[in-house]
């Protein structure tokens, strides 16, 4: 038995008087006025007055890097970012080198997690060999390795070959897991740099339409649909993709060969909420990713679906990036952005600060969608007696400035630098366990 915690004044989502939290081997034993002094003996006291208590958050999207470019981010210092941004579990991308295609990388990724120990890393299995969009990886090994891999992604590629996209919602069907597709038609984004549209064509950039992503999200529900399967749709970045999940979701059952066993699930980035191509303009490569920020109206119609729940949740995106890689031309640089230490404060920005979303609606779409979507039963459960304790304590008062040099991560390539967001993460309690108290690490 390890000693208590106590987590006192907290208020769980924001709502009501506060209480206390009793946490005790991993569980919430007791809420408020329940804790007896029994359950208090020799516990550890976290002043938690005046934060809000919400389920750790859990990101579907993380790229951590290892193995192969520990120079940019390791699993240490993802999962030292995770922490410190309120996060209990990631989900660590498979376009690392080797690509996690095999059971011997994802049970590596896993492993290593573990041995860390401050949140946990789920090794997503690439859904090709290589990330080639070829021929599948060894889907059912990587799900019955150690790691249990559920996820499959070849993020970074789409699976554009219609057929062995077939394939995969099909054994990913058997294995009882899910897709997680990036969408882009790549015969549309050859050369590709920026948002196609009026920014694009001022600084000379090539287009990225946003036909190119909403042609296969289309094509992709419809396939799942017709199979019975589980797609989930990764940093949907248009209006367009928005109204055809929309559509998707909401067609009538018996339409489709096997609908009524689809499901579909899609995850917004939290740079797509808040920015746009006008940031481009001063040619920045700190703003170049993948898919790339798109017009005003994109992101207003993104902060909508996600209030609706047309787009289920928020997930990082974390991309790491060595200076070299981002110090550099516009169409030299690689994209991506950090995300892990910025996120909630980005969602309440552009989700709460908006009236979107309250408290309930950020644990619904950080926490309580993405644990269910990725089926992880321990996290995005409800703040009670008996459910596992993995918490975010955050201060909705809170303003900070971010500052790349100071986040946890190897890499600095944030776009938020310099500038002052609202809220912020005080504490992280995994497995009953502070992994995160004002700001530092805890391990
Ligand atoms: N999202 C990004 O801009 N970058 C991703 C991969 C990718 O999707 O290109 C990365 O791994 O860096």
């Amino acid at each position: 038995m390890t000693s208590p915690l106590l987590i006192k004044g907290v208020r769980p989502y924001g709502e009501g008087a506060p209480v206390d939290l009793v946490v005790r081997d991993g569980v919430i034993v007791a809420i408020g006025a329940e804790a007896s002094a029994a359950d208090l003996a020799g516990a550890e006291v976290l002043d938690a007055g005046g934060l809000v208590a919400l389920p750790g958050f859990v990101d579907l999207h993380t790229h951590l890097r290892e193995p192969g470019r520990e120079d940019t981010e390791t699993i240490a210092t993802g999962s030292a970012a995770a922490a410190l941004g309120g996060y209990t579990a990631v989900f660590a991308m498979a376009n690392t080198d080797p690509v996690a295609d095999n059971a011997v990388v994802v049970e590596h990724v896993w492993r290593r997690g573990r041995e860390v120990g401050l949140v946990d890393v789920r090794p997503v299995g690439a859904v090709t060999v290589g990330l080639k969009g070829e021929k599948l990886a060894e889907l059912g090994t990587m799900a019955r390795s150690l790691a249990g891999v559920r996820v499959f992604s070849d993020d970074g590629h789409c699976v554009f070959d219609p057929l062995v996209m077939r394939r995969a919602l099909e054994y990913t069907k058997a294995l009882g897991g899910v897709v997680a597709q990036h969408a882009e038609e790549p015969r549309l984004t050859v050369g590709a740099q920026a948002h196609e549209g009026e920014v694009a064509a001022r600084l000379g950039l090539t287009g990225w339409p946003a036909v190119a992503e909403e042609s296969i999200v289309a094509r992709d529900c419809l396939l799942a649909q017709h199979v019975g399967a589980r797609l989930h749709v990764c940093h949907v970045s248009t209006a367009g993709t928005a109204d055809v999940l929309r559509w998707a979701k909401n067609r009538p059952a018996g339409v489709a060969g096997r609908m009524a066993e689809a499901v579909i699930s899609a995850e917004v980035t939290p740079h797509h909420l808040l920015l746009t191509d006008e940031r481009l303009n001063g040619y920045d490569p700190v703003n170049k990713v993948n898919p790339p920020l798109r017009s005003g109206g994109d992101a207003e119609a993104l902060r909508r679906a996600l209030a609706e729940g047309v787009i289920d949740c928020v997930a990082t995106d974390h991309a790491p990036h060595a200076a070299q890689d981002k110090d550099c031309e516009w169409s030299a640089a690689r994209p991506g952005m950090l995300g892990l230490q910025t996120a909630l404060s980005v969602v309440v920005r552009t989700m709460v600060e908006t009236g979107l979303l309250d408290w309930r609606g950020v644990a619904r779409v950080m926490s309580e969608r993405p644990a269910e979507i990725a089926g992880l039963p321990d996290h995005g459960r409800p703040i009670a007696a008996g459910e596992p304790a993995n918490l975010v304590l955050v201060d909705p008062d809170a303003r900070w400035t971010v500052r790349g040099a100071e986040l946890a991560s190897l890499a600095t390539n944030t776009p938020y630098e310099g500038m002052e967001l609202p809220a912020r993460v005080v504490g992280t309690v995994f497995h009953g366990r502070p992994t995160a108290w004002d700001g530092k690490v805890r391990h």
